[in-house]
């Protein structure tokens, strides 16, 4: 008899070789895959007997009427409603879900942090005491801002998440959301149903709703950040008069070809639903999807891909500019969500302040650094950490950032080692306790503006005349 308790590599497709070995490029497309030859039926969905006593199963992302509709077709061991006893709720404390207004919070404000620390190595004592540092994709989850409303499926979730153990017999699903997920260190695998995912920083991986996945740690600990987005799936934004090329380009992104497990040994399912969590026992690994097709599936995509177009001869435009993907409102032009990059590229405006203007949003803007250092914030914003300018807080560059750019000789300049991103939501973001009494929250954050001094000198009109309103 085979040793069912330890795991064993998946049992995978034949992927494509070259670059993209395991994976199958496209974004959105509708794609097939088999781990075993002639698993997928061809021609047809439901054959009367599926190949290899497999059962057939549809999984939705959207309503069966929605005009493109997103679902994809799995031919599997067990058809997952097997996989489910009655649910118990369990708490996960660290993970929220709007709507969430803690009354003891102040979301109103400028806020920065430092990188969330990483815990403490697991001590003999702590191993003793249940290993309290251990943290799994589900425990390590830590949410700082909410916005919208899960139940009405509008806004978002951002959270940072921290690893040092890989799931084992557990597996997740999340209801409520899609998943993207931003590493910052430390790299990721992502067991799904559909396929391996394997996810290192300078990447980022969608997961959605309602595909099962355990997570495993491949060198950690790992940090990173993650969008739960509510709403309706990311989607590549329109390019308008931008054209065909360049930004995200659908061929970047890579989604898992089929892999499967094939083990019975006691294991936990946990869903989130309405934020809250349940769990149910399994006899076996949920993850036996031998073959499918559709295109409604995980992908990774590669943020140095990403080519960034931008102001070739005056002022700064826009970071909508850097949208890397959108994920829409119902209101045209307002996103729920956009995903945004700040990566290299090079300065060349002319007779320009080149760093982000001063500007007050109706969007709320979370940004997370990935590497390096950010225009606009040359200290203080660091790799790890995050800050939030939320709806209508007025915010810009440092005093630093400013004097630098308004003294700088305006050549050319390559814009190196940086790497950031912004989750912008139409809605406002709320702070969790966690962020604002947990996180390494930075109470001097507003100070890095009070220094901009007045520099205004009306003595410096060119008439040389009084200011004075009504004067001439
Ligand atoms: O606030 C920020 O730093 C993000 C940002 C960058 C930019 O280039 C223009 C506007 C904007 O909100
Ligand atoms: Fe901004």
């Amino acid at each position: 008899m085979t040793d069912q308790s330890t795991p064993r590599p998946m049992v995978q497709a034949q992927g494509p070789t070259g670059p993209h070995q395991g994976y199958m490029p496209g974004f959105g497309n509708d794609f097939e895959t088999e781990a075993l030859p002639g698993a997928l039926p061809q021609g047809m969905n439901s054959p009367q007997k599926c190949a290899y006593g497999l059962y057939g199963e549809q999984l939705s992302g959207t309503a069966f009427t929605a005009t493109r509709p997103e679902r994809t077709w799995c031919y599997r061991i067990r058809p997952s409603v097997k996989h489910s006893r009655r649910y118990e709720k369990i708490a996960l404390p660290y993970w929220k879900t709007a709507p969430h207004i803690d009354p003891d919070v102040i979301s109103l404000g400028q806020y920065r942090w430092d990188p969330v620390p990483m815990p403490k190595r697991s001590s003999s004592e702590a191993v003793a005491h249940q290993d309290a540092q251990t943290l799994t994709w589900l425990t390590g989850m830590r949410t700082m801002t909410t916005a919208g409303d899960v139940n009405t499926q509008v806004g978002m979730a951002s959270h940072v998440y921290l690893v040092t153990a890989s799931m084992v017999d557990d597996y997740f699903y999340s209801a409520d959301s899609e998943l993207l997920v931003v590493p910052q260190q430390g790299r990721l695998r992502f067991l799904t149903e559909l396929g391996v995912i394997d996810l290192a920083p300078q990447e980022i991986a969608i997961l959605p709703r309602g595909l099962v996945y355990r997570v495993e740690l491949i060198d950690g600990p790992a940090r990173g950040f993650v969008c739960e987005n509510y709403g309706q799936k990311f989607e590549l934004p329109g390019r308008g008069p931008i054209g065909a090329n360049c930004m995200a380009n659908p061929r970047d992104f890579k989604t898992p070809v089929a892999a499967f497990e094939d083990r019975e040994v006691p294991s936990t399912l946990t869903v989130k639903w309405c934020g809250q969590f349940h769990r149910t026992e399994i006899a076996q690994s949920p993850l036996d999807v031998v073959a499918w097709h559709g295109n409604y599936a995980p992908c990774k995509y590669d943020l140095t891909t990403y080519c960034p177009v931008g102001a070739i001869l005056f002022d700064h435009p826009d970071p909508s500019i850097f949208t890397v993907l959108t994920a829409p409102s119902g209101q045209p032009g307002t996103a729920n969500i956009d995903f945004i990059l700040f990566r290299e590229r090079w300065l060349v405006a002319e007779n320009t302040f080149r760093p982000p203007w001063y500007h007050k949003n109706v969007m709320s803007e979370l940004m997370g650094n990935i590497y390096g250092q950010y225009d606009a914030k040359p200290q203080g914003f660091v790799p790890g950490g995050l800050s939030l300018h939320n709806m209508m807080l007025p915010h810009g560059p440092d005093r630093d950032a400013f004097e630098k750019a308004t003294n700088a000789e305006l050549k050319p300049h390559k814009l190196d080692n940086t790497m950031s991103f912004m989750f912008e939501t139409r809605f406002p973001q709320h702070l969790t306790a966690f962020a604002a009494h947990e996180a390494p929250l930075q109470d001097d954050y507003i100070d890095c503006w009070t220094s901009l001094e007045k520099k205004f000198d009306g003595a410096l009109r060119p008439d040389g005349g009084d200011a004075t309103p009504g004067k001439k």
